[in-house]
């Protein structure tokens, strides 16, 4: 500690200025004690040495041997004394020797009283430096009373602070030891691991070799691919080119077998109506020879008849004559009457003006009338609607009771329990006017007999016709004009559901392999592929909409046609031409919804549905779209009977 060291360094310099002022007075006092055999009356100086050694013993530290020490001195003196006066030499020289000595003891007083002068001031500053010391030793011991009490905290934080290190050596150790483990586990993993290092690296250098091995192999296969595969894209190419030769020869067969297929279907519907024709011309020549055989018995009787008649006509001439004369006589009188009966008609004629007038009042109250029921009118209309719809109805009934009586013509009368029941209410139905509700009623009736279904009486009609002659404009307007007697299929598709999406509502989902199934059992009218997905309308939808007792119309191209011809929907048929190419190809440019590329394809087809449209037995119905309003009134009226349905009267 500074306080400390400066305390030291104190002390040392103090012990170093005693250690002078010893030195000097031991020199001093040997130098006395040399001279004092000499100078018996030197007690005083003795004394004064004496006096003066408690002081060497107490502050100085000198050592309390110091007399004997002085005894030696004394010996020596003597030794010395009887070394040098010898009593049996001459007084002279006594007489010299004490005038030597009493120069040399004023010296020697002189001496002393410098000596004296210089203890005083030694004694002075001894007694300066014991009251300095004091103060000193005062500050010190303060400083050290502070020091220990600084000691004792240091002490107490030591402890503290070795306790803190215990404890933390105590939890250093448990660290250390758990460390210690774990070092020891990584070190055996590690090992283990460096083995597994060794193994792996040895399998590597295996693995390479073969790899190498293998990269040659794969150079080898690489090669022998790449001529395999310029082999296979040659035979591509040769099976390219024989696939479109089948193909085209497929697509020549495919157009003859439809126009064989169409051929027979005409060919048969031919026979059958040449075969009804040839029932009704037996059955008409047995009637005319029945008529004939009837006719000449008629004749044979008219002749003889007429000889016998010939006789009475003479009379009956003369009998005429008098009838005349008798009839001129009749009609004068008639003359007569009747101008009494036009006298009477004049009158009945002024009656009726009465009542003309009378009527005339009637009609104003009619008129009233009139107006009161104009809210009727409405519910009227609504009711025209519904007789529309009906008669509509009767005329799809009316068309398959012909087919069916066609049928049962052709059938065993055992057959048919009905056919007399059906003859008779088709009889009636014909005899009954059109407007007549009971039409519809016995054809129910009649539908009802031939067990018809839904499917069967709200037979779908299909539209088809080149892409732009109009079929959607034509449609938008008819579904605006009867929003509730159609329907539209609701197709089949194998994409996910999308969010609010319902099965049978959107779509009919299905998946891939069910869709294709239903492919294979010619199921659907017409499919195409989108993307991943497949989307289809099948049969059984548009019966889906016939059930619910609405008009499925069916908007598809010529391939769709035929496909429908091939299931039991017993549709109608109806095609949409446009007036000609140039006015298509201008309809569809001023849509401008096609490409130069699409427009161009499209009008090749349209060229082909033309053709197909030409066929006999191809579509029930054609409407040329030439003018929209007159296009739109001959589709309704085929579509919905007549252009009476649906119609304001
Ligand atoms: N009678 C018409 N006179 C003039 N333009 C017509 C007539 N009918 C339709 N159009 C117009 O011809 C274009 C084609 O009509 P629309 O789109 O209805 O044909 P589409 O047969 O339905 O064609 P797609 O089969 O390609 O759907 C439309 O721009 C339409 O406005």
């Amino acid at each position: 500690m500074p306080s400390d060291s400066t305390t030291h360094a104190s002390q040392g310099q103090k012990s170093k200025k005693n250690k002078k002022n010893k030195n000097a007075a031991r020199t001093n006092a040997q130098d006395v004690g040399r001279i004092q055999p000499d100078k018996p009356d030197d007690s005083g100086a003795e004394d004064q040495d004496a006096s003066l050694e408690p002081e060497g013993d107490g502050v100085n530290g000198a050592p309390k041997d110091q007399p004997i020490e002085q005894d030696e001195k004394t010996k020596a003196v003597d030794d010395t004394s009887a070394d040098h006066a010898p009593v049996s030499e001459g007084v002279e020289k006594v007489s010299l020797d004490s005038l030597q000595s009493k120069d040399r003891f004023d010296a020697l007083v002189r001496d002393r009283d410098s000596l004296r002068a210089e203890v005083a001031d030694m004694r002075r500053s001894l007694e300066e430096i014991q009251s300095k010391h004091h103060a000193d030793m005062e500050v010190l011991h303060e400083k050290l009373g502070d020091a220990e009490t600084k000691k004792e905290h240091a002490e107490t934080q030591f402890q503290k602070l070795l306790e803190r290190v215990n404890t933390i050596k105590t939890q250093l150790g448990q660290r250390l030891k758990e460390d210690a483990e774990e070092i020891a586990q990584a070190n055996t993993r590690i090992e283990e691991l460096e083995r597994q290092n060794t193994s792996l690296k040895a399998q590597v250098d295996s693995k390479t070799s073969e790899v190498a091995d293998l990269s040659k192999e794969v150079e080898h296969r690489s090669r022998e691919l790449s001529t395999l595969r310029d082999r296979t894209t040659l035979s591509q190419q040769n099976w390219l080119k024989e696939k479109d030769e089948l193909l085209e020869q497929e697509s020549y067969l495919q157009s003859e077998f439809e126009q064989a297929k169409e051929a027979m279907h005409n060919w048969e519907i031919l026979a059958m109506e040449e075969r009804s024709i040839r029932e009704n011309l037996g059955e008409k020549v047995i009637d005319l020879e029945e008529q004939l055989s009837a006719l000449k018995n008629a004749y044979e009787k008219t002749i003889a008849e007429r000889d016998g008649q010939a006789a009475s006509v003479d009379g009956l001439q003369r009998a005429l004559q008098e009838i005349q004369t008798a009839r001129k006589q009749e009609l004068r009188e008639l003359v007569e009457s009747s101008d009494a009966q036009l006298e009477e008609l004049r009158q009945s004629l002024r009656d009726a003006e009465k009542k003309s007038s009378e009527a005339g009042s009637a009609l104003q109250a009619a008129q009233d009338e009139l107006e009161r029921v104009r809210p009727f009118e409405k519910e009227v209309k609504e009711k025209n609607l519904l007789i529309g719809k009906l008669r509509h109805e009767a005329v799809t009934l009316n068309d398959h009771l012909t087919k069916a009586l066609r049928f049962l013509k052709k059938g065993k009368a055992e057959d048919n329990v009905d056919r007399h029941i059906v003859t008779n209410h088709f009889l009636h139905f014909l005899a009954l006017d059109r407007s007549d509700p009971k039409k519809f009623q016995i054809l129910q009736l009649i539908a009802a007999l031939l067990g018809w279904t839904e499917v069967q009486k709200y037979r779908p009609v299909v539209i088809s016709g080149p892409s732009g002659t109009g079929k959607s404009t034509l449609l938008k307007r008819l579904f605006a004009e009867f929003p509730d007697t159609f329907g539209f299929s609701i197709s089949h598709t194998t994409r996910s559901p999308r969010p609010g999406e319902q099965d049978g509502r959107e779509y009919y989902f299905t998946n891939k392999e069910a869709f294709l199934n239903l492919v294979a059992e010619k199921g659907f009218i017409e499919f195409a592929q989108f993307g991943d997905n497949l989307y289809g309308t099948s049969v059984q939808a548009v019966k889906n909409i016939a059930e619910k007792e609405r008009i499925c119309i069916l908007d598809i191209e010529m391939e769709g046609v035929k496909q429908v011809k091939t299931t039991d929907l017993n549709a109608r048929f109806l095609f949409l031409a446009p007036p000609s190419l140039e006015e298509l190809e201008a309809r569809l440019r001023g849509r401008g919804t096609e490409t130069e590329d699409q427009l161009a394809k499209r009008l090749a087809q349209a060229k082909n549905e033309l053709e197909y449209a030409r066929q006999p037995g191809a579509h029930d119905k054609t409407v040329v779209n030439d003018d929209l309003d007159t296009a739109y009134a001959e589709l309704r009226d085929w579509i919905v009977d007549g252009g009476k349905f649906g119609s304001q009267q």
